[in-house]
């Protein structure tokens, strides 16, 4: 997703905030005009009910666009009203008079910051990094020469670009700076420290040490580290957590569905979320959100308490009924401040709240924070530890929704069943430990080398499956053999020695089969025909017509 251009973002809410002021004025004269009847007919209680609904809505809606006091106004209006409806005898006129007076006056003000033409307020947006590419780069400091190679050629085959320094010093005019710093303990200078620690500075640590202490891993904490090991240093696992640290800023921008009836409002809040780099979807009829959850796939699920037809509670137990969307947290976002009401709310489902009105940043930030965790959760569940990779029972799901999009489409989607090529012997041979570095080896192989829409998932033991939306058996067979040969071409480290794997692979398209389950199945035939065609091999199935 690229991120808007800021300017354009601006007008965009500028246009915004010029409707919403339009439409405030309008309701607080509809608001005028209903209590004027309210009088005349004496207390009515349906006109109350939906004169406090009305309230509400200003109150959750008035402060995000710059009217602040009018928000807050209608808010106590709103209070005295939810009293009144709970109250048995009628209404006095005076206290309705009151509030018909209050309107008024917020009427007058309106007309008045109208004529002193108001500007809207801009916002300083953290745009956030888009997802880029290029190589993580590590810098390796203050290693022994031969732990330093013996690292760099292991970390290479995972594909990142490595450099080495031989002093904090050189750290310190690098530009830009490396992504992540391996440092021993003993060359972390005061200044590197403080260069670490600054806001500008991406470069995330790991610090690299002879003792494990409680003391020494605090002191590490003390210095900024994100990562600590001891020597000798387990390659497998220091490439995880580089992988970890070194995907914060290149990860997917978070998604998010905003449910709400207030079409300005909640295009206010999709406008200043996209700004920050966040991809968001608007909703503004409840029917329509289980259609938005499975094309936008979003992280969180942001819901307005009061809407007609369907309120936000009953939204999210509808939501609810099945297990499809039990990751996705749904936060209501709603000018609700009734403790019991809120209980109520989220008894009934939902996750949290986040109360209305709400700045900007406020709103940005709370969705970052629900998005990360939200987002942790669900790898976390869907991820395989050792690999990362979608696990069997994610990939199937994935792999049903591609091949229902390539049949919508008419594009040819291909499906890869990929096994490691006499495995058995390699953990016979160097261990289990360097058998799961081998597979860890392929899995950031195919992470790196296929496309942004493409799935890539671990099926079992040392097989895979990869799919590839919009690809033909043909380009498939192409992408695939190149990997294949760089694959067969990398050095895997086992203590001193080295030595070199090789994989099978099967392809099967949507041209075989229109069911997810049977490509699976096709692709897998295609793979044991290229194990006994002599393994280190790429076969294609044969077209079944
Ligand atoms: N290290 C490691 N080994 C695993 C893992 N999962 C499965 N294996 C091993 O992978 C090996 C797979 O061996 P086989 O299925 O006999 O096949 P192969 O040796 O790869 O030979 P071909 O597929 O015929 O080329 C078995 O020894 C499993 O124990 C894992 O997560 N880590």
């Amino acid at each position: 997703m690229a991120t808007p251009d800021a300017s354009l973002v601006q007008q965009q809410l500028a246009n915004l905030k010029e409707s919403y002021k339009h439409r405030l004025a309008e309701d607080l004269v509809d608001l005028e005009r209903c209590t004027t009847a309210m009088l005349a007919e004496q207390g009515n209680r349906e006109m109350m009910a939906s004169l406090c609904q009305s309230l509400h809505r200003i109150a959750g809606s008035a402060g995000t666009f710059g009217w602040t006091e009018v928000g807050a106004a209608c808010r106590e209006m709103e209070q005295q009203t939810q009293i009144w409806l709970k109250r048995a005898d009628d209404v006095a006129p005076e206290a309705l008079e009151m509030i018909r007076a209050r309107l008024r006056a917020l009427i007058g003000h309106m007309h008045k910051a109208a004529s002193d033409g108001d500007t809207p307020p801009r916002i300083d947006f953290d745009a956030g990094s888009e997802y880029t590419d290029a190589a993580v780069t590590v810098v390796l400091l203050g290693l022994s020469t031969h732990e330093g190679e013996h690292m760099a050629d292991a970390l290479k085959g995972f594909g990142y670009a490595i450099r080495f320094a031989a002093e904090a010093g050189d750290i310190l005019s690098m530009s830009p700076a490396p992504d992540v710093l391996v440092a021993d303990q003993n060359v972390l200078t005061m200044s590197l420290r403080a260069y670490i620690s600054r806001d500008d500075v991406p470069t995330a640590l790991i610090q690299l040490n002879r003792l494990d202490t409680f003391e020494r891993r605090l002191h590490a904490v003390r210095c900024g580290a994100q990562g600590y090991f001891t020597y000798p240093i387990d390659i497998p696992r220091l490439e995880a957590r580089l992988r970890r640290l070194a995907t914060r800023h290149t990860q997917d921008p978070y998604r998010v569905v905003i449910v709400d009836d207030d079409v300005e409002l909640s295009e206010h809040f999709r406008l200043v979320l996209q700004a920050a780099g966040i991809d968001s979807r608007v909703v503004n009829t409840p029917s329509m959100v289980v259609a938005a959850l499975h094309d936008h796939m979003p992280d969180i699920l942001i819901v307005d308490i009061n809407m007609p037809g369907c309120s936000g509670p009953e939204l999210a137990q509808v939501l609810r009924l099945d297990d499809d969307w039990l990751k996705v947290p749904i936060i209501y976002l709603s000018a609700e401040t009734d403790q019991d009401r809120r209980t109520v709310a989220l008894r009934q489902a939902g996750d949290d709240f986040l109360a209305k009105p709400i700045s900007d940043l406020d709103l940005i930030n709370a969705v970052k924070v629900r998005s990360q965790r939200s987002r942790q959760l669900s790898e976390a569940l869907e991820r395989d530890g050792l690999t990362g990779l979608m696990k069997h029972a994610a990939l199937k799901e994935q792999l049903d929704i591609e091949v229902s999009r390539a049949q919508r489409s008419g594009e040819p989607a291909s499906v890869v069943m990929i096994d490691i090529d006499h495995f058995k012997s390699v953990n016979d041979t160097y261990g289990h430990a360097t058998g799961d570095y081998v597979i860890r080896l392929l899995a950031n192989l195919l992470r790196r080398r296929l496309r942004k829409v493409d799935t890539v998932g671990r099926y079992g033991g040392e097989e895979f499956v990869a799919i590839l939306p919009n690809c033909d058996a043909e380009n498939a067979a192409r992408i695939f053999n190149e990997i294949r040969m760089n694959f067969s071409q990398l050095d895997c480290v086992s203590g001193e020695q080295s030595f070199r794997v090789s994989f099978s692979a099967g392809i099967a398209t949507t041209a075989s089969s229109g069911e997810g389950s049977v490509l699976l199945e096709i692709a897998d035939q295609a793979m044991y025909q290229a194990k006994t065609g002599g393994r280190n091999k790429v076969c294609v199935s044969e077209p079944t017509d």
